[in-house]
């Protein structure tokens, strides 16, 4: 009999408990006990239904091209569930000068994959247009300098398409999926492909012309039909109600030779692993005691982002750009991240004619929000709001939310830091360290990496889709 520890109750260490859940019904002997400290689980994946509102508190979607939630989705029978974005409307805008300037069709991120289609983009100059077309040219020139050490995204960037294309798109696009600052996080981390590419191509367009031709396009962005709180609300479902500890703050961790002690505000016990899914910062503060050497690798800079969702009966009477929504580059006098048309971004999230559109505050704006009320929030995202697409109507609808530290930055250097995480982690017997700050940030990255640990305490080896090391 294996005795587990699943410390916190987020995607990942749900994906760890519905794992083992799996395994001990296929007969291996396992006790498992997930401490979560909220009286919740689903850490920031949380879907609220207001009427035939359907309005995600935190992620509302996974990236298609990642299979680990999908196929996650559909072994919990969520199959028929699974639905793609709108993307035959996909148009996603930029905050230039004040106006919303549409990026040019057929980006992947802040690479073109047709030239032609930057011809008639209003959003760039034409220098900029000429340091796209002059990527192409310049391809031996970027491979044989490709550097072999980590830099920042900004750099790489610059590198490839000068500074208009990096502060115009490259900046927005990564604070709106990295919540961070170009200058300082870590390409080979946050843009992994882009690397290989540059290695293997030197110009990422070409690589992508190469990678893409005759390839079936799907949409970007995949989630459930009802809310990406289904995917928890059916793991939980799947998980032995004996095994999950609500409000159960885990107190210290300690190892020896008798394996691993957890202790909580109701007494102390013992385990042979423990899954680690906490927050990086409680898991930092955790585990320090247990090796001081592991807590400055996981010592982090985090963004808190703020949602505000809200909800309109008609649509006609609070009229949008037609797109997903939109990004605000880093120095513009908005207070806003990002917003997205969730209507327009994918079917059945409202009643028949209404509108939903949440808004996104992050970086400084976030952490001075964080100490006001709700209606307060609300308010100001309203007035930035309009702002930019004009004067709101009364919504029926207002969701707040915080998430503080929630996005950890992979900073430069990020997974040489990684490495020597796992050489120290690897010496306590039993550990595993999953979320968000070590190896993705993605939901599916969480579910992937929580599932092969899982595998790996049973001892057992089936594979998940591309995880080379099973
Ligand atoms: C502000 C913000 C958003 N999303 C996110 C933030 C950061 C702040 C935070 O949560 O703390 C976070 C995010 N966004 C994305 C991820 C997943 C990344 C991964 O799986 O690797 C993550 C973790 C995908 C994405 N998010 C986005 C892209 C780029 C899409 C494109 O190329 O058009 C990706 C891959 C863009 C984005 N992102 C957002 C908006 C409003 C938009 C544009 C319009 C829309 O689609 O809704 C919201």
């Amino acid at each position: 009999m294996k005795r587990v520890a699943i410390v916190g109750g987020g995607v990942a260490g749900l994906a760890a408990a519905y794992e083992l859940a799996r395994q001990a019904r296929n007969g291996a002997s396992l006790q498992v006990v997930l401490f979560e400290a909220s009286t919740r689980l689903g850490g920031i994946i949380e879907t609220v239904h207001e009427g035939e509102f359907v309005i995600e508190c935190g992620p509302d979607a996974w990236v298609t091209e990642k299979p680990w939630a999908r196929e996650l989705a559909e072994e919990l029978g969520l199959g028929a569930e699974v639905m793609p974005s709108n993307d035959a409307t996909r148009k996603t805008y930029v905050l230039v000068d004040k106006k919303l300037q549409a990026m040019p069709d057929g980006m992947r991120m802040m690479v073109p994959v047709d030239l032609d289609s930057l011809g008639a983009s209003e959003l760039f100059s034409a220098g900029a247009k000429l340091a796209y077309h002059e990527e192409l040219g310049r391809a031996e020139e970027l491979r044989a300098e490709a550097p072999d050490e980590d830099e920042s995204v900004a750099e790489f960037v610059r590198r490839h398409f000068g500074q208009e294309v990096l502060t115009k798109i490259g900046a927005p696009l990564l604070s709106g999926v990295f919540g961070g600052d170009v200058t300082k996080l870590s390409v080979q981390a946050v843009m992994a492909p882009f690397v290989a590419m540059e290695r293997e191509h030197g110009s990422l367009i070409a690589a992508l012309q190469a990678r893409d031709a005759g390839v079936k396009k799907h949409s970007v962005f995949t989630t459930l039909r009802s809310g990406m709180g289904t995917l928890v609300d059916r793991m939980i479902a799947t998980i032995p109600e004996d095994w999950i500890r609500l409000a159960a703050e885990v107190r210290f961790v300690s190892y020896g030779d008798e394996g691993w002690l957890v202790g909580t505000a109701r007494g102390v016990e013992r385990f042979d692993a423990v899954m680690m899914a906490a927050p990086i910062d409680v898991a930092c503060s955790l585990l320090e005691p247990v090796d001081a050497e592991m807590a400055p690798l996981m010592a982090m800079e985090a963004s808190s982002a703020v949602v505000v969702a809200f909800g309109f009966p008609d649509a006609a009477k609070f009229p949008v750009p037609p797109g997903f929504g939109f990004l605000v580059p880093p120095g513009s006098d908005s207070l806003l991240l990002a917003a997205t048309f969730v209507d327009q971004k994918f079917e059945d999230r409202v009643p028949q004619g209404g509108r939903l559109v949440r808004a996104f505050f992050g970086c400084k704006a976030a952490e001075r929000l964080m100490r006001c009320g709700n209606d307060e929030t609300a308010a100001v995202a309203r007035m930035e709001l309009a702002r930019i697409l004009g004067p709101l109507p009364e919504p029926q609808v207002t969701v707040v939310r915080r998430w503080p530290r929630s996005l950890p930055q992979y900073a430069v250097g990020h997974l040489e830091r990684m490495k020597r995480l796992d050489a120290r982690a690897s010496v306590l017997d039993g550990l595993s360290l999953l979320g968000n700050g070590y190896r993705g940030v993605g939901v599916p990255d969480l579910i992937r990496d929580a599932r092969v640990a899982a595998r790996r305490i049973v001892g057992k080896s089936e594979s998940l889709t591309g995880v080379a090391e099973l």
